[in-house]
Protein backbone atom coordinates (compact mmCIF):
# COMPACT_ATOMS: atom_id res chain seq x y z
CA UNK A 1 0.00 0.00 0.00
CA UNK A 2 1.51 3.63 -1.10
CA UNK A 3 2.53 5.87 1.97
CA UNK A 4 -0.16 8.36 3.23
CA UNK A 5 0.78 11.84 1.83
CA UNK A 6 -2.51 14.14 1.67
CA UNK A 7 -4.22 14.75 4.97
CA UNK A 8 -6.90 13.30 4.14
CA UNK A 9 -4.68 9.97 3.15
CA UNK A 10 -3.16 10.64 6.43
CA UNK A 11 -6.40 10.53 8.54
CA UNK A 12 -7.82 7.25 6.45
CA UNK A 13 -4.40 5.68 8.15
CA UNK A 14 -5.05 6.96 11.60
CA UNK A 15 -8.38 6.07 11.64
CA UNK A 16 -8.11 2.87 9.96
CA UNK A 17 -5.14 2.23 13.06
CA UNK A 18 -7.79 3.48 15.71
CA UNK A 19 -10.32 0.96 14.64
CA UNK A 20 -8.41 -2.10 14.97
CA UNK A 21 -6.75 -0.93 18.16
CA UNK A 22 -10.11 -1.06 19.41
CA UNK A 23 -11.55 -3.89 17.47
CA UNK A 24 -8.69 -5.60 19.10
CA UNK A 25 -10.15 -4.97 22.56
CA UNK A 26 -13.36 -5.73 24.10
CA UNK A 27 -14.39 -3.01 26.44
CA UNK A 28 -14.86 -0.60 23.61
CA UNK A 29 -17.94 1.63 24.41
CA UNK A 30 -20.13 0.38 20.88
CA UNK A 31 -21.03 4.19 20.21
CA UNK A 32 -16.87 4.89 20.12
CA UNK A 33 -16.62 1.62 17.56
CA UNK A 34 -19.42 3.40 15.31
CA UNK A 35 -18.16 6.68 15.45
CA UNK A 36 -15.09 5.54 14.21
CA UNK A 37 -16.77 3.44 11.55
CA UNK A 38 -18.79 6.37 10.02
CA UNK A 39 -15.85 8.97 10.23
CA UNK A 40 -13.45 6.45 8.45
CA UNK A 41 -16.20 5.93 5.43
CA UNK A 42 -16.52 9.61 4.89
CA UNK A 43 -12.78 10.04 4.76
CA UNK A 44 -11.88 7.00 2.73
CA UNK A 45 -14.99 7.68 0.29
CA UNK A 46 -13.68 10.95 -0.33
CA UNK A 47 -9.91 10.62 -2.68
CA UNK A 48 -12.97 8.23 -4.40
CA UNK A 49 -15.61 9.49 -5.31
CA UNK A 50 -13.34 12.66 -6.67
CA UNK A 51 -11.78 10.20 -8.69
CA UNK A 52 -14.32 8.61 -10.17
CA UNK A 53 -16.36 12.09 -10.77
CA UNK A 54 -13.47 13.68 -12.22
CA UNK A 55 -11.50 12.99 -15.89
CA UNK A 56 -8.04 13.25 -14.52
CA UNK A 57 -5.96 13.97 -11.87
CA UNK A 58 -4.04 16.17 -13.98
CA UNK A 59 -7.32 17.99 -15.37
CA UNK A 60 -7.46 20.13 -12.99
CA UNK A 61 -4.18 22.28 -14.31
CA UNK A 62 -6.20 22.39 -17.70
CA UNK A 63 -9.20 23.80 -15.72
CA UNK A 64 -7.47 26.33 -13.68
CA UNK A 65 -5.89 27.29 -17.67
CA UNK A 66 -9.05 27.48 -18.75
CA UNK A 67 -10.50 29.41 -15.41
CA UNK A 68 -7.91 32.03 -15.62
CA UNK A 69 -7.66 32.02 -19.66
CA UNK A 70 -4.38 31.73 -18.99
CA UNK A 71 -2.29 32.55 -22.50
CA UNK A 72 1.34 32.39 -20.88
CA UNK A 73 1.97 29.68 -18.26
CA UNK A 74 5.61 29.67 -16.46
CA UNK A 75 5.60 26.40 -14.16
CA UNK A 76 8.78 25.90 -11.80
CA UNK A 77 9.38 22.69 -11.34
CA UNK A 78 8.51 20.46 -14.22
CA UNK A 79 9.94 16.52 -13.28
CA UNK A 80 8.47 14.52 -15.94
CA UNK A 81 6.18 16.95 -17.66
CA UNK A 82 2.85 15.68 -16.96
CA UNK A 83 1.51 18.40 -15.47
CA UNK A 84 3.07 20.54 -18.00
CA UNK A 85 1.50 18.44 -20.99
CA UNK A 86 -2.10 19.01 -19.36
CA UNK A 87 -1.23 22.78 -18.97
CA UNK A 88 -0.56 23.06 -22.97
CA UNK A 89 -3.69 21.34 -24.01
CA UNK A 90 -5.70 23.79 -22.01
CA UNK A 91 -3.99 27.10 -23.60
CA UNK A 92 -4.92 28.46 -26.84
CA UNK A 93 -3.19 27.63 -29.87
CA UNK A 94 -0.97 30.67 -29.78
CA UNK A 95 -0.86 29.97 -25.90
CA UNK A 96 2.88 29.23 -24.57
CA UNK A 97 4.27 27.77 -21.28
CA UNK A 98 7.57 27.78 -20.40
CA UNK A 99 8.65 24.88 -18.04
CA UNK A 100 12.01 25.38 -15.55
CA UNK A 101 13.59 22.16 -14.62
CA UNK A 102 17.05 21.94 -12.96
CA UNK A 103 17.55 18.33 -14.28
CA UNK A 104 18.73 18.14 -17.57
CA UNK A 105 17.81 14.25 -17.77
CA UNK A 106 14.07 15.33 -17.88
CA UNK A 107 13.90 17.17 -20.56
CA UNK A 108 15.74 14.33 -22.72
CA UNK A 109 12.96 12.32 -21.08
CA UNK A 110 9.82 14.96 -21.62
CA UNK A 111 10.67 16.56 -25.05
CA UNK A 112 10.02 13.30 -27.11
CA UNK A 113 6.40 13.01 -25.18
CA UNK A 114 6.15 16.80 -26.14
CA UNK A 115 7.16 15.99 -29.80
CA UNK A 116 4.45 13.42 -29.83
CA UNK A 117 1.51 15.81 -28.86
CA UNK A 118 -0.26 18.77 -30.90
CA UNK A 119 -0.15 20.71 -27.85
CA UNK A 120 3.62 20.32 -27.06
CA UNK A 121 5.14 22.74 -29.21
CA UNK A 122 3.51 25.41 -26.84
CA UNK A 123 6.29 23.90 -24.16
CA UNK A 124 9.36 25.75 -24.19
CA UNK A 125 11.63 23.71 -21.42
CA UNK A 126 14.86 25.42 -19.37
CA UNK A 127 16.93 23.18 -17.99
CA UNK A 128 19.12 24.78 -14.89
CA UNK A 129 18.53 26.36 -11.68
CA UNK A 130 14.55 27.59 -11.62
CA UNK A 131 15.85 31.05 -9.78
CA UNK A 132 18.29 31.84 -12.94
CA UNK A 133 15.92 30.97 -15.31
CA UNK A 134 13.60 33.72 -13.31
CA UNK A 135 15.99 36.29 -13.74
CA UNK A 136 16.35 35.66 -17.50
CA UNK A 137 12.67 35.50 -18.19
CA UNK A 138 12.58 39.64 -16.19
CA UNK A 139 16.02 40.68 -17.57
CA UNK A 140 13.85 39.50 -21.43
CA UNK A 141 10.87 41.67 -20.17
CA UNK A 142 8.51 38.11 -20.14
CA UNK A 143 5.21 38.38 -18.41
CA UNK A 144 2.92 35.59 -17.62
CA UNK A 145 -0.63 35.14 -17.12
CA UNK A 146 -0.24 32.05 -14.57
CA UNK A 147 2.59 30.77 -12.97
CA UNK A 148 2.60 27.11 -11.34
CA UNK A 149 5.28 26.76 -8.33
CA UNK A 150 5.95 22.67 -8.27
CA UNK A 151 9.51 23.01 -7.60
CA UNK A 152 12.54 22.83 -4.08
CA UNK A 153 9.91 23.75 -1.06
CA UNK A 154 12.58 26.21 0.68
CA UNK A 155 12.68 28.29 -2.46
CA UNK A 156 8.95 28.84 -3.14
CA UNK A 157 9.15 32.11 -1.04
CA UNK A 158 12.54 33.16 -3.03
CA UNK A 159 10.32 32.22 -6.53
CA UNK A 160 7.02 34.12 -5.27
CA UNK A 161 8.82 37.21 -4.40
CA UNK A 162 11.16 37.40 -7.21
CA UNK A 163 7.94 36.74 -9.62
CA UNK A 164 6.42 39.83 -7.89
CA UNK A 165 8.68 42.25 -7.47
CA UNK A 166 10.13 41.26 -11.41
CA UNK A 167 6.29 41.76 -12.70
CA UNK A 168 6.77 38.42 -14.16
CA UNK A 169 3.17 37.83 -13.41
CA UNK A 170 0.86 40.28 -14.94
CA UNK A 171 -1.94 42.20 -13.37
CA UNK A 172 -4.45 39.78 -12.46
CA UNK A 173 -2.53 36.80 -13.05
CA UNK A 174 -2.57 33.91 -10.81
CA UNK A 175 -0.26 32.12 -8.90
CA UNK A 176 -1.00 28.16 -8.32
CA UNK A 177 1.16 26.93 -5.51
CA UNK A 178 1.40 22.91 -5.12
CA UNK A 179 1.52 21.22 -1.73
CA UNK A 180 0.35 24.38 -0.07
CA UNK A 181 -0.70 22.18 3.03
CA UNK A 182 2.10 19.26 3.04
CA UNK A 183 0.70 16.56 5.00
CA UNK A 184 -0.81 18.74 7.42
CA UNK A 185 2.13 19.63 8.79
CA UNK A 186 1.88 23.38 8.32
CA UNK A 187 -0.58 23.61 10.46
CA UNK A 188 0.58 20.78 13.40
CA UNK A 189 2.18 22.60 16.06
CA UNK A 190 4.92 19.40 16.47
CA UNK A 191 6.16 19.95 13.01
CA UNK A 192 9.82 19.41 12.62
CA UNK A 193 10.36 18.57 8.82
CA UNK A 194 11.86 20.93 6.86
CA UNK A 195 9.82 21.28 4.24
CA UNK A 196 6.78 21.59 6.44
CA UNK A 197 8.33 24.73 7.87
CA UNK A 198 9.49 26.39 4.50
CA UNK A 199 5.95 26.01 3.25
CA UNK A 200 4.11 27.45 6.55
CA UNK A 201 6.52 30.14 6.86
CA UNK A 202 5.61 30.49 2.67
CA UNK A 203 1.28 30.25 3.45
CA UNK A 204 2.33 32.89 6.37
CA UNK A 205 4.09 35.50 4.63
CA UNK A 206 1.50 34.87 1.23
CA UNK A 207 -1.38 35.38 3.83
CA UNK A 208 0.04 39.05 5.28
CA UNK A 209 1.17 40.17 1.29
CA UNK A 210 -0.95 42.89 0.20
CA UNK A 211 0.05 42.86 -3.39
CA UNK A 212 -2.26 39.78 -3.95
CA UNK A 213 -5.65 38.53 -2.06
CA UNK A 214 -6.34 34.95 -1.57
CA UNK A 215 -4.42 33.12 -4.62
CA UNK A 216 -5.32 36.21 -7.21
CA UNK A 217 -3.32 39.46 -8.00
CA UNK A 218 -5.41 42.48 -7.57
CA UNK A 219 -3.02 45.04 -8.84
CA UNK A 220 -0.28 46.81 -5.69
CA UNK A 221 -2.69 48.54 -3.67
CA UNK A 222 -1.30 49.87 -0.34
CA UNK A 223 2.36 50.52 -2.11
CA UNK A 224 1.17 53.71 -3.90
CA UNK A 225 -0.33 56.73 -3.34
CA UNK A 226 -1.90 56.99 -6.81
CA UNK A 227 -6.24 56.58 -6.63
CA UNK A 228 -7.72 57.55 -9.78
CA UNK A 229 -9.52 56.23 -12.36
CA UNK A 230 -6.57 55.39 -14.68
CA UNK A 231 -5.03 53.80 -11.45
CA UNK A 232 -8.03 51.64 -10.12
CA UNK A 233 -9.52 51.01 -13.23
CA UNK A 234 -13.08 53.37 -14.02
CA UNK A 235 -15.65 51.80 -11.69
CA UNK A 236 -12.94 49.48 -10.55
CA UNK A 237 -13.16 47.57 -13.62
CA UNK A 238 -9.68 47.82 -16.04
CA UNK A 239 -10.36 48.76 -19.56
CA UNK A 240 -11.05 44.86 -20.80
CA UNK A 241 -13.93 44.48 -18.08
CA UNK A 242 -15.12 48.10 -19.65
CA UNK A 243 -15.43 46.05 -23.04
CA UNK A 244 -17.29 42.89 -21.34
CA UNK A 245 -20.98 43.00 -22.01
CA UNK A 246 -22.47 40.86 -19.19
CA UNK A 247 -26.28 41.55 -18.37
CA UNK A 248 -26.91 43.27 -21.52
CA UNK A 249 -29.42 42.46 -24.50
CA UNK A 250 -28.52 43.29 -28.10
CA UNK A 251 -29.97 42.43 -31.17
CA UNK A 252 -28.11 41.90 -34.28
CA UNK A 253 -30.41 42.20 -38.15
CA UNK A 254 -28.78 40.62 -40.86
CA UNK A 255 -27.17 37.76 -38.83
CA UNK A 256 -27.88 34.84 -40.45
CA UNK A 257 -24.44 35.31 -42.18
CA UNK A 258 -21.45 37.03 -42.93
CA UNK A 259 -20.86 40.10 -40.90
CA UNK A 260 -23.61 40.08 -38.78
CA UNK A 261 -23.31 36.53 -38.37
CA UNK A 262 -19.65 37.88 -36.61
CA UNK A 263 -20.87 40.51 -34.84
CA UNK A 264 -23.52 38.19 -33.21
CA UNK A 265 -21.02 35.92 -32.00
CA UNK A 266 -18.66 38.62 -31.19
CA UNK A 267 -21.46 40.44 -28.91
CA UNK A 268 -22.41 37.23 -27.10
CA UNK A 269 -18.49 36.20 -26.67
CA UNK A 270 -18.50 39.61 -24.83
CA UNK A 271 -21.11 38.28 -22.39
CA UNK A 272 -24.53 39.80 -23.98
CA UNK A 273 -27.29 38.18 -24.85
CA UNK A 274 -28.17 38.21 -28.66
CA UNK A 275 -31.04 38.12 -30.65
CA UNK A 276 -30.30 36.68 -33.89
CA UNK A 277 -32.12 38.60 -36.33
CA UNK A 278 -32.48 37.56 -40.01
CA UNK A 279 -35.20 37.71 -43.03
CA UNK A 280 -34.39 34.11 -43.36
CA UNK A 281 -35.78 32.18 -40.51
CA UNK A 282 -33.56 29.17 -40.98
CA UNK A 283 -30.24 30.95 -40.80
CA UNK A 284 -31.30 33.03 -37.73
CA UNK A 285 -31.68 30.10 -36.30
CA UNK A 286 -28.66 27.95 -37.38
CA UNK A 287 -26.61 31.09 -36.26
CA UNK A 288 -28.95 31.50 -32.28
CA UNK A 289 -27.89 27.47 -31.84
CA UNK A 290 -24.14 28.21 -32.94
CA UNK A 291 -24.17 30.91 -30.35
CA UNK A 292 -25.73 28.41 -27.53
CA UNK A 293 -23.36 26.10 -28.34
CA UNK A 294 -21.11 28.42 -27.07
CA UNK A 295 -22.86 28.78 -23.68
CA UNK A 296 -24.31 32.38 -25.14
CA UNK A 297 -27.94 33.22 -24.64
CA UNK A 298 -29.81 33.24 -28.22
CA UNK A 299 -32.53 33.38 -29.60
CA UNK A 300 -33.64 34.02 -33.66
CA UNK A 301 -36.14 35.69 -34.77
CA UNK A 302 -37.26 36.13 -38.30
CA UNK A 303 -37.72 39.76 -39.56
CA UNK A 304 -37.68 41.88 -42.80
CA UNK A 305 -36.70 45.45 -41.39
CA UNK A 306 -37.64 47.17 -44.35
CA UNK A 307 -41.49 46.33 -42.61
CA UNK A 308 -42.82 48.08 -40.28
CA UNK A 309 -44.70 45.60 -38.41
CA UNK A 310 -41.55 43.26 -38.79
CA UNK A 311 -39.54 45.73 -36.77
CA UNK A 312 -42.26 46.75 -33.96
CA UNK A 313 -42.52 42.57 -33.31
CA UNK A 314 -38.86 42.26 -33.54
CA UNK A 315 -38.37 44.55 -30.81
CA UNK A 316 -41.71 43.51 -28.53
CA UNK A 317 -40.25 39.85 -28.67
CA UNK A 318 -36.61 40.76 -26.98
CA UNK A 319 -38.19 42.93 -24.45
CA UNK A 320 -41.17 40.21 -23.60
CA UNK A 321 -38.36 37.90 -23.16
CA UNK A 322 -35.67 39.56 -21.72
CA UNK A 323 -36.97 42.37 -20.18
CA UNK A 324 -34.60 45.31 -21.76
CA UNK A 325 -32.40 45.95 -25.01
CA UNK A 326 -29.65 47.67 -24.26
CA UNK A 327 -27.37 47.31 -28.08
CA UNK A 328 -29.50 47.67 -30.90
CA UNK A 329 -26.79 46.46 -34.27
CA UNK A 330 -28.60 47.72 -37.22
CA UNK A 331 -26.20 45.33 -40.08
CA UNK A 332 -29.03 44.14 -42.99
CA UNK A 333 -28.52 45.70 -46.06
CA UNK A 334 -28.63 44.84 -49.49
CA UNK A 335 -26.46 45.93 -52.47
CA UNK A 336 -27.68 45.22 -55.96
CA UNK A 337 -25.11 46.54 -58.73
CA UNK A 338 -25.98 48.59 -61.75
CA UNK A 339 -24.59 51.21 -63.54
CA UNK A 340 -26.55 54.49 -62.40
CA UNK A 341 -27.91 55.13 -66.15
CA UNK A 342 -29.63 51.41 -65.55
CA UNK A 343 -30.29 51.71 -62.24
CA UNK A 344 -34.36 51.47 -62.35
CA UNK A 345 -36.63 53.56 -59.51
CA UNK A 346 -37.37 50.19 -57.99
CA UNK A 347 -34.39 49.27 -56.96
CA UNK A 348 -33.26 52.28 -55.93
CA UNK A 349 -36.18 51.90 -53.52
CA UNK A 350 -35.58 48.39 -52.80
CA UNK A 351 -31.94 49.62 -51.72
CA UNK A 352 -32.92 52.49 -50.09
CA UNK A 353 -35.72 50.66 -48.49
CA UNK A 354 -33.89 48.09 -46.03
CA UNK A 355 -30.61 49.95 -46.16
CA UNK A 356 -31.53 53.59 -44.96
CA UNK A 357 -35.58 53.37 -44.62
CA UNK A 358 -35.42 50.17 -42.41
CA UNK A 359 -32.37 51.23 -40.62
CA UNK A 360 -34.24 54.66 -39.36
CA UNK A 361 -37.14 52.34 -38.65
CA UNK A 362 -34.90 50.18 -36.30
CA UNK A 363 -33.31 53.27 -34.67
CA UNK A 364 -37.01 54.96 -33.73
CA UNK A 365 -38.46 51.77 -32.78
CA UNK A 366 -36.16 51.02 -30.64
CA UNK A 367 -35.39 54.46 -29.17
CA UNK A 368 -39.38 55.16 -28.25
CA UNK A 369 -39.85 51.23 -27.62
CA UNK A 370 -36.82 50.64 -25.17
CA UNK A 371 -35.29 54.28 -24.48
CA UNK A 372 -36.52 54.01 -20.73
CA UNK A 373 -35.22 50.70 -20.17
CA UNK A 374 -31.64 51.91 -20.85
CA UNK A 375 -31.54 51.15 -24.85
CA UNK A 376 -27.60 52.52 -24.91
CA UNK A 377 -26.14 51.78 -28.07
CA UNK A 378 -26.96 51.95 -31.50
CA UNK A 379 -24.45 50.73 -34.19
CA UNK A 380 -25.21 50.70 -37.64
CA UNK A 381 -23.29 49.34 -40.83
CA UNK A 382 -22.39 51.92 -42.82
CA UNK A 383 -19.75 50.82 -45.86
CA UNK A 384 -16.80 52.68 -46.28
CA UNK A 385 -18.21 53.13 -49.92
CA UNK A 386 -19.91 55.87 -48.85
CA UNK A 387 -16.62 57.34 -50.07
CA UNK A 388 -16.19 57.52 -54.04
CA UNK A 389 -15.40 53.79 -55.40
CA UNK A 390 -15.07 52.16 -58.17
CA UNK A 391 -18.38 49.54 -58.19
CA UNK A 392 -20.97 50.54 -60.11
CA UNK A 393 -23.88 50.87 -57.18
CA UNK A 394 -25.25 53.63 -56.96
CA UNK A 395 -28.31 53.16 -54.93
CA UNK A 396 -25.88 51.06 -51.98
CA UNK A 397 -23.87 53.64 -51.95
CA UNK A 398 -25.86 56.66 -51.25
CA UNK A 399 -28.20 54.77 -49.05
CA UNK A 400 -24.80 53.92 -46.62
CA UNK A 401 -24.10 57.42 -47.32
CA UNK A 402 -27.36 57.79 -45.63
CA UNK A 403 -26.40 55.95 -43.05
CA UNK A 404 -23.67 57.72 -41.77
CA UNK A 405 -25.43 60.82 -42.20
CA UNK A 406 -28.21 59.59 -40.27
CA UNK A 407 -25.64 57.88 -37.40
CA UNK A 408 -24.49 61.86 -36.91
CA UNK A 409 -27.73 62.57 -36.83
CA UNK A 410 -29.44 61.00 -34.11
CA UNK A 411 -26.02 60.55 -32.37
CA UNK A 412 -26.16 64.09 -31.16
CA UNK A 413 -29.69 64.31 -31.13
CA UNK A 414 -30.27 61.75 -28.72
CA UNK A 415 -27.14 61.68 -26.37
CA UNK A 416 -28.99 63.45 -23.96
CA UNK A 417 -30.92 60.78 -23.11
CA UNK A 418 -28.06 58.72 -22.99
CA UNK A 419 -28.50 57.14 -26.92
CA UNK A 420 -24.91 56.87 -28.56
CA UNK A 421 -25.28 56.04 -32.52
CA UNK A 422 -21.74 54.97 -33.98
CA UNK A 423 -21.47 52.82 -37.36
CA UNK A 424 -19.10 50.52 -38.46
CA UNK A 425 -17.99 51.20 -42.17
CA UNK A 426 -15.82 47.86 -43.15
CA UNK A 427 -13.47 47.87 -46.52
CA UNK A 428 -14.23 45.28 -48.81
CA UNK A 429 -15.33 41.73 -47.20
CA UNK A 430 -13.95 38.61 -48.31
CA UNK A 431 -17.16 36.87 -48.79
CA UNK A 432 -17.90 34.02 -50.82
CA UNK A 433 -19.34 36.12 -53.11
CA UNK A 434 -16.29 38.22 -54.27
CA UNK A 435 -14.27 35.20 -55.78
CA UNK A 436 -17.01 34.91 -58.88
CA UNK A 437 -15.91 35.10 -62.06
CA UNK A 438 -16.82 38.34 -63.00
CA UNK A 439 -15.69 40.21 -59.52
CA UNK A 440 -12.26 38.64 -60.04
CA UNK A 441 -10.77 42.11 -62.13
CA UNK A 442 -12.16 44.24 -59.72
CA UNK A 443 -11.12 42.31 -56.60
CA UNK A 444 -7.39 42.27 -57.96
CA UNK A 445 -7.42 46.05 -58.75
CA UNK A 446 -8.51 46.76 -55.09
CA UNK A 447 -6.01 44.57 -53.60
CA UNK A 448 -3.51 47.07 -55.17
CA UNK A 449 -5.63 50.02 -53.90
CA UNK A 450 -5.78 48.45 -50.53
CA UNK A 451 -2.25 49.20 -48.06
CA UNK A 452 -2.85 46.27 -45.81
CA UNK A 453 -2.20 44.12 -48.71
CA UNK A 454 -5.46 42.09 -48.11
CA UNK A 455 -9.57 42.42 -48.09
CA UNK A 456 -11.40 42.34 -44.53
CA UNK A 457 -12.28 39.35 -42.96
CA UNK A 458 -15.54 39.67 -40.87
CA UNK A 459 -13.34 38.67 -38.15
CA UNK A 460 -11.39 41.73 -38.59
CA UNK A 461 -14.49 44.44 -36.99
CA UNK A 462 -15.49 42.05 -34.30
CA UNK A 463 -13.13 43.87 -32.18
CA UNK A 464 -14.87 47.30 -32.89
CA UNK A 465 -18.29 46.10 -32.26
CA UNK A 466 -17.54 44.84 -29.03
CA UNK A 467 -16.14 48.67 -28.24
CA UNK A 468 -19.01 50.59 -29.71
CA UNK A 469 -21.75 48.46 -27.70
CA UNK A 470 -19.29 49.15 -24.24
CA UNK A 471 -18.94 51.60 -21.33
CA UNK A 472 -15.42 51.85 -22.61
CA UNK A 473 -16.96 54.07 -25.90
CA UNK A 474 -19.39 56.18 -23.94
CA UNK A 475 -17.79 59.68 -25.04
CA UNK A 476 -17.77 58.33 -28.83
CA UNK A 477 -21.85 59.09 -30.86
CA UNK A 478 -21.83 60.07 -34.52
CA UNK A 479 -18.86 58.80 -35.04
CA UNK A 480 -18.40 56.29 -38.41
CA UNK A 481 -15.66 54.21 -37.58
CA UNK A 482 -13.86 52.96 -40.95
CA UNK A 483 -12.04 49.99 -40.53
CA UNK A 484 -10.77 49.25 -44.21
CA UNK A 485 -6.83 48.00 -43.77
CA UNK A 486 -5.87 51.93 -45.28
CA UNK A 487 -8.03 51.81 -48.19
CA UNK A 488 -9.14 54.95 -48.31
CA UNK A 489 -5.91 56.84 -47.23
CA UNK A 490 -3.69 55.74 -50.17
C1 LIG B 1 7.08 17.88 -7.90
S1 LIG B 1 8.11 17.88 -9.25
C2 LIG B 1 7.20 18.81 -10.45
C3 LIG B 1 6.01 18.13 -11.01
C4 LIG B 1 5.37 18.89 -12.17
N1 LIG B 1 5.12 20.26 -11.83
C5 LIG B 1 4.08 18.24 -12.61
O1 LIG B 1 2.99 18.73 -12.25
O2 LIG B 1 4.11 17.24 -13.36
C6 LIG B 1 9.41 18.97 -8.78
C7 LIG B 1 10.47 19.18 -9.85
O3 LIG B 1 11.20 20.35 -9.50
C8 LIG B 1 12.54 20.20 -9.89
N2 LIG B 1 13.39 21.13 -9.14
C9 LIG B 1 13.80 21.05 -7.86
N3 LIG B 1 14.58 22.09 -7.53
C10 LIG B 1 14.65 22.88 -8.62
C11 LIG B 1 15.34 24.10 -8.90
N4 LIG B 1 16.05 24.73 -8.00
N5 LIG B 1 15.20 24.62 -10.13
C12 LIG B 1 14.45 23.99 -11.06
N6 LIG B 1 13.81 22.83 -10.84
C13 LIG B 1 13.90 22.28 -9.65
C14 LIG B 1 12.82 18.74 -9.58
O4 LIG B 1 13.94 18.27 -10.35
C15 LIG B 1 11.51 18.07 -9.94
O5 LIG B 1 11.56 17.57 -11.26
Amino acid sequence: PSVPDTPVEIIVDLLSKAKNVAAARGDVPKELTSYLQKALDIASGLDDYLEKMTTQESQTLKMLIHMSQAKRVLEIGMFTGYGALSMAEGLPEDGCLVACELEPYLKEFAQPIFDKSPHGKKITVKTGSAMDTLKELAAAGEQFDMVFIDADKDNYINYYNFILDNNLLRIQGVICVDNSLFKAKVYLEDTTDRNGLALREFNHFVSNDPRVEQVSVCGHRELTNSDDEVFRGVKGRSILDRMRLEGKVAYVTGAGQGIGRAFAHALGEAGAKVAVVDMEQNKAEAVAKELFLKGINAISIKADISKSEDVQRMIDTIVSKWGALHIACNNAGINMNSASEDTSLEEWDQTFNVNLRGTFMCCQVCFTGCLSQNCVKVCDSGSHRDLPHPQKQLSYNTSKAGVVKLTQTLGTEWIDRGVRVNCISPGIVDTPLIHSESLRPLVQRWLSDIPAGRLAQVTDLQAAVVYLASDASDYMTGHNLVIEGGQSLW
